[in-house]
């Protein structure tokens, strides 16, 4: 895409670069908070303002594509990412799919007025936002405008307390970086929580702006003049919360090299072929992005080489400690972040990409983002053939009284028996469920295929599975037939044959063995070669590829290539596509799935 047109008439000089680019803001945000229907209101507010999307979603099943989908403009405007975790090991798939938005852009001849990027709920911000300061292809054109993170009102205080101890706590450093906080579902709290909610908020992150709202409810929603194009990304601000922020790591994802700079490879547009070929085309016709791409990567670290010791925030008092202990060695020491934009010149007021116009280094990647979710991991299963609604229902009332603490979300997108054409979208965060029709019905002839997916602790894939397999609604054999008990309403069976009657549902032999399947169960633990401290940390998993969350070793990287019970190749075997591209064949690489399918067949 040649430059953009500006959104408006700016200033000469570098403002007026800045304002050349195209914004991008980053919606995070712990699993079920709302980030998707935020989003969505985006969507539907947005005006004539053209907005292409990245989704980022964890596990094999991308239900959010189906969930965002009726509200784009055009099915082109979403690119999804759905092999793993941005903040682990798609940063470079997130150059990937600027390019690929810009190739689209070119393409249709239609400008790009802001990209947003919905990370998955487990995704730490900060390496997400590194991205957009050390990649300079992306320097050249967009520029990161602000990190809005949506609060679960109901919930946070369970994730914040459960998870302190276990190392990195996921919702601390989404609270932390964040520019625009918005405490969600305030209809599902009192008063009291919500004061608990905005004091553990405000420890966390005392600069952030503070909304509450009911994202799911017209009136509820903050306007979109205070989500978008409001500039609020700091990077002094993100140095306060993680001195690291723009420290270099020894990962390979994000690696720019000497023969990199001034190029485009490492943005991915070159290996990315027809997915980069804009960029490359771009650059290669003289467009000043290489210029400006290069004199950002000699430079992009003048911040870059503080030796700040390394230290990651484990909990809101260690990143309060954090803080002041950066607060202080900013106003000391010579080569602070202020000292520093002195030296480059960099009068109050400049951005930090001006700043880094003058230096003399490259940056190098920031540390490869290291969760420890222990015992937390993902399941999606696929069943073909519409559910039971009866007997859905009462698999997950049971499930979720057993583990409701355990299972911190589940969604899918169902098709139910005698429900015609009507699809339905269901959704749950620990024991709250939303299970409704979805504005989108099933085609006239398409296969009716439920998609679900379970995250959360100590997941037991078989009985989710065999759990399942019994909703799948089975034509009844012969002789039976079904009543409804008056009281109740629970169906029972009854055959008149044999004057048989039974409340479980008589169904032929084998009539579901093959309907349902599921993915292996996703660890998000780290493995322990990839830990802190370990020398095994592996560097050689780079991009697109089936990794595990945090688990970008290549035990995991092989385990997930030849599983046999990946989403993909369940998908495959049940006729469907799911995930990748929307609207586009030019998918990030998928394992093969003629292979996979036929093991997940054996
Ligand atoms: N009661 C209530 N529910 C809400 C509100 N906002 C969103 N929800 C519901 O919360 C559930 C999860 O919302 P999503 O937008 O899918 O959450 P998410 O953060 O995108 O979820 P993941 O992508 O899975 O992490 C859905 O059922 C929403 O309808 C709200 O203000 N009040």
């Amino acid at each position: 895409m040649a430059a953009r047109a500006p959104l408006s008439a700016g200033p000469a000089g570098p403002n007026a670069q800045q304002s050349n680019k195209i914004p991008v803001t980053i919606i995070t945000g712990f699993l079920g908070a709302g980030k998707t229907t935020l989003l969505n209101y985006i969507l539907k507010a947005r005006a004539e303002r053209h907005i292409s999307v990245i989704e980022n979603e964890f596990g094999e099943v991308n239900i959010d594509n189906e969930l965002v989908a009726d509200n784009l403009i055009e099915k082109e405007d979403l690119v999804s990412l759905d092999n793993g975790c941005v903040c682990c090991s798609l940063r470079k798939d997130i150059v990937k799919a600027l390019a690929e938005i810009e190739r689209r852009s070119r393409h249709r001849n239609k400008r790009v007025d802001q990209v947003i990027l919905e990370t998955t709920g487990l995704a730490d911000p900060a390496p997400v936002a590194f991205t957009f300061f050390a990649n300079p292809w992306i320097v050249s054109r967009y520029r990161l405008d602000s990190i809005v993170c949506v609060v679960d009102t109901r919930y946070v205080m369970q994730h914040l307390d459960e998870e302190a101890s276990g190392g990195i706590n996921e919702i601390a450093q989404q609270l932390a970086f964040s520019d625009l906080i918005l405490l969600n579902k305030t209809d599902l709290v009192g008063k009291e929580q919500l004061a608990t909610v905005h004091a553990a908020v405000r420890r966390i992150n005392q600069s952030a702006q503070l909304l509450e709202c009911r994202l799911n409810s017209e009136g509820g929603q903050p306007p979109l003049s205070l989500l978008l194009e409001n500039n609020s990304f700091s990077v002094n601000k993100a140095l306060q919360v993680d001195p690291d922020f723009l420290q270099s790591d020894s990962g390979s994802d994000l690696e720019i090299s000497d023969t990199e700079s001034g190029s485009d490879s490492e943005d991915g547009s070159e290996e990315g072929g027809a997915e980069g070929g804009g960029a490359t085309a771009d650059t290669a016709g003289g467009n000043t992005a290489a210029g400006n791409a290069a004199a950002e990567t000699s430079t992009a670290t003048c911040c870059a080489h503080h030796q700040h010791k390394k230290q990651r925030m484990e909990g809101q008092q260690q990143q309060q400690a954090e803080s002041s202990q950066v607060t202080s060695q900013t106003a000391a020491e010579p080569c602070s972040v202020g000292a520093k934009r002195q030296a480059c010149g960099m009068a109050d007021g400049e951005s930090t990409e001006q700043c880094h116009t003058k230096g003399d280094r490259r940056p190098k990647r920031r540390r490869k983002q290291l969760h420890d979710l222990s015992g937390v991991g993902s399941v999606g299963i696929v069943a073909r053939g519409p559910l039971d609604e009866y007997r859905f229902n009462m698999f997950m009332r049971d499930l979720l009284a057993e583990k409701a603490k355990d299972i911190f979300r589940c969604k899918g997108v169902l098709a139910v028996h005698g429900y015609g054409n009507q699809r339905f979208v269901f959704q749950g965060v620990h024991e709250t469920i939303c299970y409704g029709p979805s504005d989108k019905p099933w085609g006239e002839n398409e296969t009716r295929i439920n998609q679900i997916v379970f995250i959360g602790r100590k997941l037991d894939r078989k009985a989710l599975m065999e759990g399942f397999r019994t909703c799948v609604w089975t034509k009844l054999p012969e002789g039976w037939q079904e009543f409804q008990d008056p009281l109740t309403l629970q169906p029972y069976y009854y055959n008149p044959n044999t004057k048989e009657k039974t409340w479980a549902r008589p169904v032929e032999p084998n009539a579901t063995a093959n309907t349902v399947t599921a993915t292996r169960l996703m660890s998000m633990e780290q493995p322990r070669d990839c830990l802190p401290g370990s020398k095994r940390r592996n560097t050689s998993a780079t991009g697109s590829g089936h990794h595990s969350h945090g688990g970008n070793n290549n035990a995991a990287q092989q385990q997930a290539n030849s599983s046999s019970s990946t989403l993909s190749a369940v998908a495959a075997a049940a006729g469907v596509a799911i995930g990748g591209v929307a609207g586009d064949q030019q998918q990030p690489q998928q394992p093969a799935i003629a292979a996979a399918a036929a093991n997940a067949a054996a």
